[in-house]
């Protein structure tokens, strides 16, 4: 399988003099394309930290990180931020949307930026998007007036208007009750069959036993690694007791 990202022995540090410290301690992390995984490790083990390194969303001290043949170290900003919106997609906790306009019009801004001309097409990509993560019938609901779930669902959405190679979650089922959470898997679990990969960070059991591996991490580095399979529907429970017993193993 192709790889679609690596991470070789990224270091990342934080803090000035006798506070300073590796946040990423020498991560080694490697993607195929279309993979799905987690990143599972406590509060402040560096998740978070991870993915805003493997993106090119912030710089690393070493090691090197190459995304789809290409190593980000070398780009300059603009082309690391040509990357990020032409081949990548980012789901957060909360998605990020303005207040004055609908859902439809949140969902279609970013890829309207000096792009007005292809307006007609980028609203016919959001709507297929919305149809498909079943908010359809929202466009023109303010963002005050959805569901959380719904919420998340129009964020998705977003992050698919440029067809990303990649799309990186960090917490995205975080504020969502566990059967929201289940129904934003199905529609990752789908995006993903049509091959997009998808690194996901959780704190949640139910969502990592969705992913085909989990790794683990503590104190900025990769301590363990869990190899599921594509998931199909079937032995949740069983992948789940996996996850948890390997959580507990390691000391999450
Ligand atoms: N910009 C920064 N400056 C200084 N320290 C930072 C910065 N960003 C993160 N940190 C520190 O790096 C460590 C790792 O943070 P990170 O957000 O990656 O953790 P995390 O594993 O994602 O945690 P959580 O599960 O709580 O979101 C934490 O101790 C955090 O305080």
């Amino acid at each position: 399988m192709k790889k679609i990202l690596i991470g070789d022995h990224i270091v990342k540090t934080f803090g000035e003099g006798d506070e300073k410290r590796n946040v990423l301690d020498g991560v080694s992390v490697e993607m195929g394309e279309g993979e799905f995984v987690a990143v599972m490790g406590p509060s402040g083990s560096g998740k978070s930290t991870l993915m805003f390194a493997l993106s090119g969303t912030d710089s690393i001290n070493n090691g090197k990180v190459v995304f789809d043949d290409r190593e980000l170290s070398s780009a300059s900003e603009n082309e690391l931020s040509d990357l990020r919106r032409t081949a990548m997609g980012f789901v957060f906790q909360q998605p990020t949307m303005l207040k004055n306009l609908n859902i439809l019009d949140n969902i279609i801004l970013p890829s309207m930026r000096g792009n007005r001309k292809n307006a007609a097409k980028i609203t016919e990509k959001a709507r297929a998007n919305m149809k498909r993560v079943g908010i359809a019938e929202l466009e023109k609901r303010d963002i005050t007036q959805v569901s959380g779930g719904q919420l998340q669902r129009a964020g998705i959405c977003r992050a698919l208007m440029n067809s990303p190679k990649i799309i990186f979650g960090d917490e995205p089922t975080g504020a969502l009750n566990s059967q929201s959470a289940q129904e934003i898997m199905d529609i990752f679990s789908e995006i993903n069959a049509d091959g997009t990969a998808i690194m996901l960070v959780t704190h949640d059991a139910k969502v990592a036993a969705r992913t085909e591996r989990v790794m683990f991490m503590r104190d900025g580095k990769i301590v363990s690694e869990l190899k599921l399979s594509k998931f199909d529907g079937s032995d949740m429970d069983g992948r789940v007791e996996e996850v948890t017993k390997k959580m507990w193993e390691v000391g999450i």
